[in-house]
């Protein structure tokens, strides 16, 4: 029979568990929210602030602005994922919530981005063929299909951050951080990142503002890429030395594959 103090126990760390679902899905619902809002910024499409909505500040200005937008958002991606970083916050929160945390930072600095950005809408290239221009915008949506089949792929709800509190009110505890290599991930190694340039890259009309954040992400991405991937290699050793033997990073390689994992 259990006592009266570990059933008061028991509850209050229910709590605590159904607590930190709720605001795993507060961070969730937060990035859902400027995900969706993003596609349209960069789309110029359905939303009362894009890419290219003016007008702004002068050009030199609209450029430091911008850019210090995109480096606030690298410096808080790379510092937030490094597992130093981790260590130290965990002391701070929770474990079970640290992913969210990171969740609702990144949405944050990206609302930030849509509301702060400045316009540069000066002319880098307008395609003028109706079917040409039809074919980038689908390209576009394709490259955010892309993003969002790739998180399915490694796990949308891990890399969200509501699997792990989820975890802790299921029983048993399912393992974490398995090395994964579904579909998309045999033909690339960051099928993600891969849809995400695609998404930044692809439209009919190029302005500056809009290749001033297609630049400074690209490097972003490229930067992370190499972080993301020396923690992998930690993690998961000889098994991730091979797979970048035989997987390219952005784009499929031609060499032979073999050794991909599961
Ligand atoms: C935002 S996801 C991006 C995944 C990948 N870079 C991509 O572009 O598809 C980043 C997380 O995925 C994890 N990850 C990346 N590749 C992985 C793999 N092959 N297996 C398991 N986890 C992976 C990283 O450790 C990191 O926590």
């Amino acid at each position: 029979m259990h006592t009266q103090t570990e059933l008061i126990k028991g509850s209050t760390s229910r709590t605590k568990k159904l607590a930190a679902l709720l605001f795993s899905l507060f961070s969730y619902l937060s990035f859902l929210l400027t995900f969706v809002y993003l596609i349209g910024f960069l789309g110029n499409v359905a939303v009362p602030k894009s890419i290219d909505s003016g007008p702004g500040l002068a050009w030199p200005w609209a450029l430091v602005v911008d850019v210090l937008l995109i480096t606030v958002f690298a410096l808080q991606h790379s510092i937030m994922a490094r597992k130093s970083f981790k260590r130290r916050w965990c002391h701070v929160i929770p474990p079970v919530i640290e992913r969210a945390t990171y969740v609702l930072a990144s949405s944050a600095v990206l609302a930030l981005i849509c509301w702060l950005w400045q316009p540069i809408d000066i002319s880098v290239w307008s395609v003028q063929s109706p079917l040409f221009a039809g074919l980038l915008v689908t390209l576009y949506w394709f490259g955010w299909g892309l993003v969002l089949l790739a998180s399915f792929m490694i796990s949308h709800f891990e890399l969200f951050g509501v699997k792990q509190p989820l975890d802790t009110l299921r029983q048993p505890k399912p393992v974490n951080n398995a090395f994964r290599t579904p579909a998309l991930y045999k033909l690339v190694r960051h099928p993600l990142y891969l849809g995400f340039l695609i998404a930044f890259w692809v439209t009919p009309e190029m302005s500056v503002g809009h290749l001033v954040f297609a630049l400074t992400s690209t490097l972003y991405i490229l930067i992370g890429t190499q972080l993301e991937e020396k923690d992998l290699v930690e993690l998961f050793g000889d098994k991730y030395r091979v797979y970048q033997k035989n997987v390219g990073m952005l784009l499929p390689s031609l060499r032979r594959k073999s050794g991909t994992g599961r």
